[in-house]
This record gives structure tokens, sequence and C-alpha cells, in this order.
């Protein structure tokens, strides 16, 4: 039988029985505000910043929150089954932990805690190339979890060989090759704190442990940890790729292939023409393009263009069950989620990491439910009226 998420809203309150309540609040767009009471200005304005003005971040939230669920009733929803296939993988839900790199800035046991949790769960985990802990350590962190690794697609060939070598070694079975990030966009909150993780030695770990990276130092990491780091944030991603490119990492990666930033259907067409597996609509949680379309109103058409040849995943701004209710219904497979997990850690470790992934799939099946439907694939645009503003 179908594992019931709901039955963690039961479990909370039998808890309540002995005086205990949750150690984080349920509804996570609270989490937040509790980081920023709790950790330091530098490292939750990193999590919490946005490009520009923050006015794409707001737009992610606005354009979940314009659509609204239309319930149906008297539809049997007794017994519900959340599992999805995305790129030929059993999930138990549609969600899974979105990369975020440097998350040793939130808490010290950073991505494997993170990885441990999503095992935890049976949600997958998608492993930055800019992590603070090397692949290889994540990886055995996580057992037999299952592993999915996110790379920056380097300017140097060799760093971009070897990492893929190093990433199938560890048994990552897909790829996520993000494309919205050939530059770090303009972000007021960092700026105005000087403040950018790599300078403090975060976010490295992969590069200054791989034999190709290190090739291309002038003296060992250890002897110059500034050049090194120099070196790193010149390379690690490449304004200069257009979509011939593709036909490498084609060539060097056997599995699956998701393209992570995709908002235009010309794109997604394009992915498609590539040879690659899926696409992450996505708008970096609207930490790259200020006045970028929110990555929902993109959802449609993107999933439109892709029907039948493309994977469509979902990400930037869900908060809650009902927004992946829908994402799902706007075309998504799935979605990832970033900055609230990025809370969570820093709050509670993988214990905040596994509450925030218990409340949203909690709330998701309550949502479904709820809404006259037992299992994912029954979501449609017929489920969503989108109010005028
Ligand atoms: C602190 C931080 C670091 C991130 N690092 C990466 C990264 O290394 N690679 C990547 O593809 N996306 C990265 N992202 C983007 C996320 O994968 C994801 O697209 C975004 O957080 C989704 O929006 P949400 O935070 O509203 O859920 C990062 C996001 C944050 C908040
Ligand atoms: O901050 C980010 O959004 C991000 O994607 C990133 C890029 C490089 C290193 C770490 C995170």
């Amino acid at each position: 039988m179908a594992k019931h998420w709901a039955d963690f809203q039961y479990e909370i309150y039998l808890h309540g029985m002995t005086g205990v309540v949750p150690r984080l609040p349920t509804d996570l767009t609270r989490l937040e505000r509790l980081a920023e009471q709790r950790l330091g200005p530098g490292p939750v304005g990193y999590v919490a910043g946005s490009a520009g003005t923050g006015s794409t971040a707001a737009a992610n939230r606005a354009a979940l929150e314009r659509r609204r669920i239309v319930p149906r009733m008297l539809r049997d929803v007794q017994e519900r089954d959340l599992s999805v296939e995305v790129c030929g993988r059993a999930l138990p839900a549609p969600l899974a932990l979105a990369p975020v790199g440097v998350l040793s800035i939130m808490h010290p046991d950073a991505e494997s805690a993170a990885a441990r949790a999503a095992a935890a769960q049976g949600v997958p985990y998608i492993l930055s190339s800019a992590s603070s802990t090397p692949m290889e350590e994540v990886a055995e962190a996580m057992g037999d979890g299952e592993r999915w690794f996110q790379l920056y697609w380097a300017k140097d060939r060799e760093v971009t060989r070897s990492f893929l070598h190093r990433a199938k070694a560890a048994g990552y079975t897909a790829l996520f090759v993000t494309l919205d990030t050939p530059l770090l966009a303009w972000r007021p909150r960092d700026l105005d704190q000087a403040y950018l993780p790599f300078l403090h030695g975060v976010g490295t770990a992969n590069y200054f442990t791989d034999p190709a990276f290190r090739a291309g130092l002038a003296k060992p990491v250890d002897e110059d940890p500034n050049a090194a780091v120099r070196h790193f944030v010149g390379m690690f991603a490449d304004p200069g790729k257009t979509w011939p490119d593709l036909a490498f990492l084609r060539e060097n990666w056997e599995g699956p292939i998701v393209l992570k930033g995709i908002l235009h259907p010309d794109d997604a067409l394009r992915a498609a023409d590539a040879g690659v597996d899926g696409v992450v609509v996505s708008n970096h949680g609207g930490r790259q393009v200020a006045g970028s379309v929110a990555a929902a109103d993109a959802l449609p058409r993107v999933a439109e263009a892709a029907a039948g040849r493309l994977t469509v995943l979902f990400d930037s701004g869900i908060r809650t069950g009902d927004d992946i209710f829908k994402a799902l219904a706007l075309g998504a497979k799935s979605v990832l989620v970033g900055r609230p997990y990025a809370y969570g850690l820093g709050l509670d470790g993988q214990a905040g990491v596994e509450h925030v992934l218990r409340c949203l799939l909690a709330e998701f099946d309550l949502t479904l439910a709820l809404s006259g439907h037992s299992r994912p694939a029954t979501l449609t645009a017929d489920d969503l009226i989108e109010e005028s503003v």
C-alpha cells in the first residue's frame, strides 16, 4: 500500500498529548523570518535574497497564489498513491530537493544532512556542483537514497568531464544541467553586505578535490587558497556556451539529462531536439533575471511544447502542498523545493529538512484528497481557475 503522507498530521496531534509541539512552524512561509532572527545576516541574506528588487521572487509566489483550486466532491479519495515516475525512476511523491550550493553557511552538516533527510523520506536529492562537501562524501551519507547531480557547466572541459566521471562513480543517476546561471545576477542584498560565500572558502569542495581543476592552478590549493578561489570564480560557469555544446554532455553522460532553467517553449523544443530527457521550468527562485516571467506563468506553454517528448519539472516559489497541486495541474510531473529546506537545515539540521519534506507532502496529500483526487496523474488545468488581477 502506498505511503499515506497525510498521517504526519495525526502524528503531530498525538505527540501533542504528551505536551510536545513541532519544533518548527508547519506553515513553511514562516521559516524565512525565523531564520532571519536566528542565523547570521550574511548567510540568511544569501539564501533569502533574489535578483534586483526581488520582484521576480515575489512574482513567483503571486503566480501560484493567483491560481485557485476548484475542489470536486464525492470521488472516493480514501486510498491515495502519490507516486510518480520521473526519468525512468519511481518516486514516492512528486517532490525532490533542489540543488542548493554552499549549504555549510546554514549548518555545519550542510549537504550531507540535507541528503540524509531526503534519503530518510525517500525523496531524491539533487546535489549542487557548488556544494560545501565533496560529492563522494554526500553520496556515502545518502546510503541507497536516490542521488541526482547538478552540473554547473564549467569553462574547462576537463573539469566537466572529471565531474561527470566522479558523479557516475559515486552513484548519481541523473544529471541536471543548470543553464540560467552563466553569470551570477545583480543581487543587492549580497552586494550591500559585500557577502559572497565562495570568498569565505565555501562551495568549492568539488573543485578543490578535483584533479583536473587542480591541474589548472599555478600553485597547490593549500599554498595559495585565494588564487584557487579566484580560479574557481572565473571558470565554474561559462557564458560562452550555445546549444550545439550540449552534444558534449550527451556524449559524456549515459543517464538522463535534465536542463534546469527553461522558461520559453522554443527552448523546450531545442532541448528535445538536443536529445535530453527533461527540463526544469525555473527562474532559479527569482535569483537570476530580475523582471523575469514568473515560473508558474511560463509552465503551461513549456509543458505544451514538451508534451510527449520531455519530462517537465518545476521549481521557484513552492512553499505549500497546494503549490505542488497547482504546479502539477499546470503541467509539471514533479516539483523541486529550494529555500524552505535550506532554512529547515539552518534551524534544525537534518530534522529540520525532514520536517519541511513531511509538511509539504502531508499538505499536498490532504489537498489532493480534499479536492477530489487520489493520484497526481489526474490533475489538469480544469482543477484550477486563474483569478484576474
Ligand atoms: C542559496 C541558494 C543556492 C542555490 N544554489 C544552486 C546551485 O548551486 N545550483 C542550481 O542549479 N540552483 C541553485 N539554486 C536554485 C535552486 O535550485 C532552485 O532553483 C530555487 O531555489 C527554487 O526556488 P525556491 O527557493 O523558491 O524554492 C540555489 C538557490 C538558493 C536559494
Ligand atoms: O546562489 C545561487 O543561486 C547559485 O545558484 C549558486 C551559484 C554558484 C555557487 C553557489 C550557488
